[in-house]
């Protein structure tokens, strides 16, 4: 546990929601949330099915339009910003193995990642120099998660624990300092999920993780702050040993299980 997990200062927040609000018709999705991110942390997101994970994550991407409240990234209020912009501004939700061009080489996949960065994906025209060097920057890329034996694979061929790996990559060739992952181990085998721990703790050094994860063994080996969220509400907040003693989590997880 680093010092990063004691309580949460403004000083050094990097992304924080402030009264978040999501109503679809009547029903708030997200109610009222505050939110404060620490620089440097890793900070989970959990919560019951249907408390709202996702629709934060939606909300804070801009795929989602807040009913009412603000978010802010490194200071900037990007309430009213496009999904584009907040990507443009270091703020990246890996969107899991679905975001893979499957008959590509890894190598590839990379490279396309690394175009959109580089905004490159919009140059008819391009000099052979300028590809040679996004082949060099992808396979550093590859080397960083562990797939450099596997960049001329087609990417279908990979494990899934190893798509998974690429996806993150993928993500990597956007340059976040934010990083939102969504339910990163969701369907993993128990060695792929060690290894995609192992990648994130790797990954998020130097970046701020914010995920959504259901596997609490995970939660606790990796992250330095937990916000538990129930029915759109913020439930509890701090470190695992804290959450875990909490008797409202208890009783919040309980009660999902039994309903
Ligand atoms: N577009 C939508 N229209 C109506 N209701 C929605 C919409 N999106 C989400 N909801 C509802 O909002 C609530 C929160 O959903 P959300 O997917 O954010 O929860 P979650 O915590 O991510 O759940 P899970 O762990 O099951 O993925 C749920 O009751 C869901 O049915």
């Amino acid at each position: 546990m680093s010092a990063a997990a004691a309580a949460p200062a403004e000083a050094d927040a990097v992304l924080t929601a402030r009264g978040l609000t999501k109503a679809f018709g009547g029903f708030h999705a997200v109610d009222d949330l505050d939110l404060t991110i620490r620089q440097g942390t890793i900070h989970a997101l959990i919560g019951p099915n249907g408390a709202g994970k996702s629709t934060v994550f939606g909300l804070l991407t801009k795929f989602h339009t807040p009913t009412s409240g603000r978010i802010t990234l490194a200071g900037e209020d990007i309430t009213g910003l496009k999904p584009a912009d907040v990507v443009r501004r270091r703020m990246v939700r890996s969107f899991q193995i679905s975001a893979i061009f499957p008959h590509m080489s890894v190598l590839e996949n990379v490279r396309v990642s690394l175009q959109r960065h580089h905004g490159l994906d919009r140059q008819f025209w391009r000099p052979l120099s300028s590809l040679a060097r996004l082949d060099g920057e992808a396979r550093a890329l590859l080397a960083q998660v562990g797939l450099e034996d596997a960049a001329d694979d087609m990417a279908a061929n990979l494990s899934y624990g190893r798509k998974r790996a690429l996806e993150i990559a993928t993500t990597l060739a956007l340059d976040p300092r934010v990083l939102l992952l969504d339910e990163p181990m969701a369907g993993m085998a128990s060695a792929d999920v060690q290894m995609i721990a192992r990648l994130i703790a790797k990954v998020g050094q130097g970046r701020t993780v914010l995920m959504v994860e259901h596997n609490l063994n995970v939660v606790e080996d990796l992250c330095d702050r937990v916000t538990v969220l129930a029915r759109g509400r913020l439930l509890a907040e701090g470190d695992f040993a804290t959450i875990r003693a909490d008797r409202d989590v208890r009783a919040a997880y309980i009660g999902a299980e039994d309903g």
